[in-house]
């Protein structure tokens, strides 16, 4: 196995662009966000504001019905386009040009959806952030990883991987066979965790950014929205996943003086994404 790579600043500024002035919403990008079910509906406004945190230019949020009025009265800037059923996705299809997709928070597994899902691998192959449900149906159905566009980011913490690629007796097992998944399907895996690395083929990143204050409920729901932000940004996919999993991180080394651990909540990583990105500029 090839020695992780440390994401530490220096890693961040190789990759990091900052905004030019003459810019306008159009040039920055637009994200689409699928998912959302009864009752985590909250997932999907957690995922569609970081992403217009981290810099897109536009958001949708694609969800099933009950949640038109909960995403748009939570985040009157973020666009929302609902699915026929009422409590859970059933059929994906819209009428918009966003340069990238993240698809899976609080989604739910249901059948419709799982088959929603198939029909929607088959018909992408813009820039991709699968996560949470969506990787539990991949999972369930592993042919499917067949229809995954090449550079597509998958975002699973150990439980989620493990249903992925199947259980591991050795630190050097998990490596391996993530990497072999990896390199076969030509994805890019965020094994989200402490620490959290990053692979892409036999290449291995660990981030050095992050604490304990993250194992809240929605901090990965909110990973996605950002990873996803970068990618409609136009950064390549490994380098959305370093920058993404980096700001993450240091958020929480950011709010860990005022908030403590216990306080902090996905919410507050939002909160302080900008304080991140301006950490960059200094
Ligand atoms: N407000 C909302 O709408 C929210 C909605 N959400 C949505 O809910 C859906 C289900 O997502 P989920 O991740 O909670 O469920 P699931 O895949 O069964 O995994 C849970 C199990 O995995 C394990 N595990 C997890 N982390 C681990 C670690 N670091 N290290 C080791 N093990 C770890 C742990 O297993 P255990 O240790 O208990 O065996 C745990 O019990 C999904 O769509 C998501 O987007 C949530 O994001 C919350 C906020
Ligand atoms: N102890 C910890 N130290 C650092 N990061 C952590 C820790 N616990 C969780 N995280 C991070 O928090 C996020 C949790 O993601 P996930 O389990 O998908 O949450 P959710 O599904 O509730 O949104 C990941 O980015 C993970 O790396
Ligand atoms: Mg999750």
């Amino acid at each position: 196995m090839n020695s992780p790579i440390a994401i530490d600043r220096n890693e961040i500024l190789k990759r990091y662009k900052p905004i030019v002035q003459h810019t306008h919403k159009g040039m920055q990008g637009h994200a689409l966000i699928i998912g959302g079910s009864y009752g985590k509906i909250g997932a999907m406004c957690l995922a569609s504001k970081a992403a217009l945190k981290t810099g897109c230019g536009l958001v949708t949020a694609f969800v099933p019905q009950c949640g038109y009025d909960i995403v748009q009265i939570a985040i009157p800037e973020v666009m929302v386009v609902t699915d026929d059923h009422d409590k859970y996705l059933s059929e994906i299809t819209f009428h918009l040009e966003p340069n990238a997709i993240g698809i899976g928070p609080g989604m739910g597994q249901k059948m419709a959806t799982q088959k929603a899902l198939h029909d929607f691998l088959s018909n992408t192959s813009l820039p991709l952030v699968i996560d949470a449900d969506a990787l539990n149906i991949l999972a369930h159905n592993s042919s499917w990883v067949a229809l995954i566009s090449p550079r597509t980011v998958l975002t699973p913490h150990p439980k989620e991987l493990e249903r992925l690629i199947g259980k591991w007796y050795s630190e050097e097992e998990m490596f391996s066979k993530a990497v072999i998944f990896s390199l076969v399907n030509q994805v890019v895996i965020v094994m989200k965790g402490a620490p959290t690395y990053i692979i892409d083929g036999d290449a291995i990143y660990v981030n050095t950014t992050g604490n304990a204050a993250l194992a809240t409920a929605g901090s990965g729901d909110v990973l996605t929205g950002m990873i996803t932000s970068l990618l409609a940004q136009s950064y390549k996919p490994i380098d959305a996943a370093i920058l993404g999993v980096y700001l993450h991180g240091l958020t929480a080394d950011i709010a860990l003086p005022e908030t403590g651990h216990q306080s902090f909540i996905a919410s507050s990583i939002i909160e302080n994404i900008g304080k991140a990105y301006l950490s960059l500029e200094g």
